[in-house]
C-alpha cells in the first residue's frame, strides 16, 4: 500500500473516532500518525461546532504541541481521575484486540494513560490488523542502569534484542531518559506468557503488549470501508 493511501485510510478511522468525542469529556489522546488526523478532526470539530472538553491528557510532548496549537489546555495524568475516553493508534492488533504499541517510543505514558480510561478505542488501517500477534518488533523500554544485563538476558530468552536508534547511531532516549529494546521475534504465541515474563523482569519499565486494554478498534478498509470491531 503506497502511503498517500495509507494516510487517507489512517484520516478516515481517525474521524470516525472524533464522532466518539462528545463535550464535557475527560479526553486521553495518544501518539502517531493516526493518532495526528484524530488531533485534527478535533480542532476541527471545535472551530465549527464549538467542541467543549472538560479535560485532555495525552501520551506525547508531539501529541500535546498539536492539541496546544488548536487551543486546547493539556493537562497531566496526575491531575485527573480518570478520562472517558481515550483514542490511541497501535502498531498491531489482533482478533482479541490485544496489540503491540510504542512505534513512537511512548508505550509507557500510553499504557499508564489508557489503564485509567473508562473506554479505549484504537484507530488503525487495515495492515495493522492480524490474526496473531506478528510482524513489528515488540519494543520493551528498559532502565539505563541495567539495560546490557537486560538484553543478555533477552538474547539468552531468544528473543533477538535490539537498542532503538537515532538517525545518527545513538540510542534513542524515552521521553523519561530510558532505552527502548526492540524484540524480534517472528510472533507472539502466547502474549500473556510474555508479558507476564517482562511484567517480572527487573530493569523493565514497561513493554508494548496492550493486552485486555483495547475496547474498540476503528479499522480503515483499503475498499473504503470502516468496520468497527469491539471486546
Ligand atoms: O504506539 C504508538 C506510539 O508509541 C503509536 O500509536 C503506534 O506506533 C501507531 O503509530 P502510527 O499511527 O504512526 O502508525
Amino acid at each position: 500500500m503506497d502511503r498517500q493511501k495509507q494516510d487517507e485510510l489512517k484520516q478516515a478511522a481517525a474521524k470516525q473516532a472524533a464522532g466518539l468525542v462528545e463535550d464535557g469529556m475527560i479526553l486521553g489522546v495518544g501518539t502517531g500518525s493516526t493518532v495526528k488526523f484524530f488531533i485534527d478532526e478535533l480542532g476541527r470539530r471545535k472551530e465549527e461546532e464549538g467542541l467543549a472538553l472538560k479535560a485532555v491528557v495525552t501520551t506525547s510532548s508531539r501529541s500535546r504541541k498539536q492539541l496546544e496549537g488548536l487551543g486546547f489546555t493539556v493537562s497531566e495524568l496526575a491531575d485527573i481521575d480518570q478520562a472517558d475516553l481515550t483514542v490511541d493508534g497501535a502498531d498491531r492488533v489482533d482478533k482479541q484486540l490485544n496489540g503491540i504499541k510504542g512505534g513512537g517510543a511512548a508505550l509507557t505514558l500510553e499504557k499508564n494513560v489508557a489503564v485509567n480510561s473508562k473506554k479505549n478505542v484504537w484507530i488503525v488501517d487495515e495492515s495493522k490488523v492480524v490474526d496473531h500477534l506478528s510482524g513489528f518488533p515488540l519494543p520493551v523500554e528498559v532502565l539505563p542502569i541495567s539495560c546490557e544485563q537486560n538484553k543478555r538476558r533477552f538474547e539468552a530468552e531468544g528473543l533477538n534484542p535490539q537498542f532503538r536508534l537515532n538517525a545518527d547511531g545513538s540510542r534513542l532516549k524515552t521521553h523519561y531518559g530510558n532505552y527502548i529494546l526492540d524484540l524480534h521475534v517472528d510472533s507472539v504465541p502466547v502474549p500473556s506468557g510474555l508479558a507476564d515474563y517482562l511484567d517480572h523482569t527487573v530493569g523493565v519499565v514497561e513493554h508494548g503488549l496492550f493486552l485486555d486494554i483495547c475496547d474498540e478498534v476503528i479499522i480503515a478498509r483499503d475498499n473504503g470501508e470502516i468496520e468497527t470491531r469491539c471486546r
